[in-house]
């Protein structure tokens, strides 16, 4: 994979030009691109800034996230051709700090579940996630040092854990969604794919200019509450073990571990996601349901045809566990620094029907907590599966911080 942070030394020492680095990544598109399927499309003469943090480095966008430079489909034939006049904020954001946009990558219809043909670039006959595919995808398969997704259920955390790469679902509205299709306005939140964490850390600096989110070269033991989530299911042999190798390392490395149990709230704040979820969806998609029925894509539609039945009374009750879940979780960060997770069940499923279960992330996506995904350990067929680091509302540098810490344990 391409780390953000090597380039990143490279062109400031003088030994790596930023047109050569994105040369790096255009070539290392034109060689894999036509077996992954990351890209909806890309631009293969695309030029590279020379100014700014992230100059030389190529980004893919998810393709829900509305670029002036190349359409934006939302993985949807309703959408065909459709060409925003402006790029999305977070868009600007990273032209601002020099980098160069190669391309729109891959993306579940609306973000939702019908799947893409994006394929893992670590075992070919599975899926490498979603909603966020081609960006996970294109990240692990070493054509881009940086993509950007978007998360509503597990959208960045899962693919990411998926393709064995770094990926931070930050706190909520960090980074603003004007500009990108709206799912569920409480839970969309945009996310960053990354080969490791400090290069994530480096993307979402830059992009937000705050400094502060960079992982220092030193990092302290965390303080880690380990949670199963054992009201989401029992996960698969290979998420047990990764959240187990996970929190064995860390321990050796220092860091004080123990397993944490949820208060019943944060359980039922669990349950109700998919409550805030639809109900915010029937209205955010009214127009294409309601005018384009026919050509929604038919997992999203079936969906949608399920909830109609939603009502403002069952949403206000579920806003109302939200709010008390958010503060109960609050309550938690007094006792520990962060918490450590499973980012998914466990390996990415065979095959490209289904992009995998969001049952582990979803509840922290409505908590609108910083997430890092940090991948643990290659399961049978040569899958990843990694790990999820969480840290209070607001806290995203001491997420990164301690995922760095996890991450760096691991290679010990
Ligand atoms: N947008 C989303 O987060 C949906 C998912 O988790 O697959």
């Amino acid at each position: 994979m391409i780390s953000l942070a090597d380039l990143q030394a490279r062109i400031e020492q003088g030994a790596l030009s930023p047109e050569a680095a994105i040369g790096q990544s255009l070539e290392a598109i034109d060689a894999q691109e036509k077996t992954i399927g990351a890209f909806v499309r890309h631009d293969a003469k695309a030029r590279a800034q020379d100014a700014g943090p992230l100059r030389g480095i190529a980004v893919g966008i998810k393709d829900i996230i509305d670029t002036a430079g190349f359409p934006t489909e939302m993985g949807a034939a309703i959408y065909r051709g459709h060409q925003p006049r402006a790029d999305a904020p977070v868009v600007m954001a990273l032209k601002q700090a020099g980098a160069t946009i190669v391309g729109k990558t891959t993306t579940t219809a609306f973000a939702a579940n019908d799947p893409t043909a994006t394929l893992n670039p670590h075992n070919h006959a599975h899926t490498p996630g979603g909603s966020s595919s081609g960006s996970a995808a294109a990240v692990a398969a070493g054509m881009i040092p940086l993509a950007l997704g978007t998360q509503t259920g597990g959208s960045v955390i899962r693919p990411a854990s998926f393709c064995g790469v770094a990926a931070i679902k930050p706190s909520y509205r960090l980074l603003p969604t004007v500009g990108v299709k709206c799912f569920s306005w409480t839970l969309d939140t945009v996310g960053l794919f990354g080969a490791g964490v400090r290069d994530v850390a480096l993307g979402l600096a830059a992009m937000t200019r705050r400094p502060e989110l960079v992982v220092p070269s030193e990092v302290a033991a965390p303080r880690i509450g380990v949670v199963t989530q054992a009201f989401a299911g029992a996960p698969e042999l290979s998420g047990a073990e990764a959240l187990q190798k996970a929190a064995r390392a860390a321990e050796r490395a220092g860091a004080t571990v123990r397993e944490l149990a949820m208060p019943e709230v944060i359980a039922e704040a669990w349950r109700i996601h998919p409550v805030v979820q639809e109900f915010e969806a029937h209205q955010s998609f009214a127009w294409e349901y309601g005018q384009n029925y026919d050509a929604m894509p038919p997992l999203l539609r079936g969906r949608l045809d399920e909830s109609k039945g939603g009502t403002p009374a069952e949403y206000d009750a579920a806003m109302d566990v939200t709010l008390r879940a958010r503060q109960a979780l609050a309550a938690i960060f007094g006792e520990v620094d962060v918490l450590l997770t499973l980012s998914a069940p466990g390996a990415a499923p065979n095959g490209l029907a289904s992009t995998g279960d969001p049952r582990y992330n979803r509840l922290w996506t409505l908590m609108g907590v910083p997430c890092v995904n940090v991948p643990t350990l290659i399961a049978e067929g040569g899958l990843p599966v990694g790990v999820t680091v969480i840290a209070g509302f607001g806290s995203d540098a001491k997420a990164l911080a301690a995922a760095s810490f996890v991450e760096d344990a691991l290679t010990k």
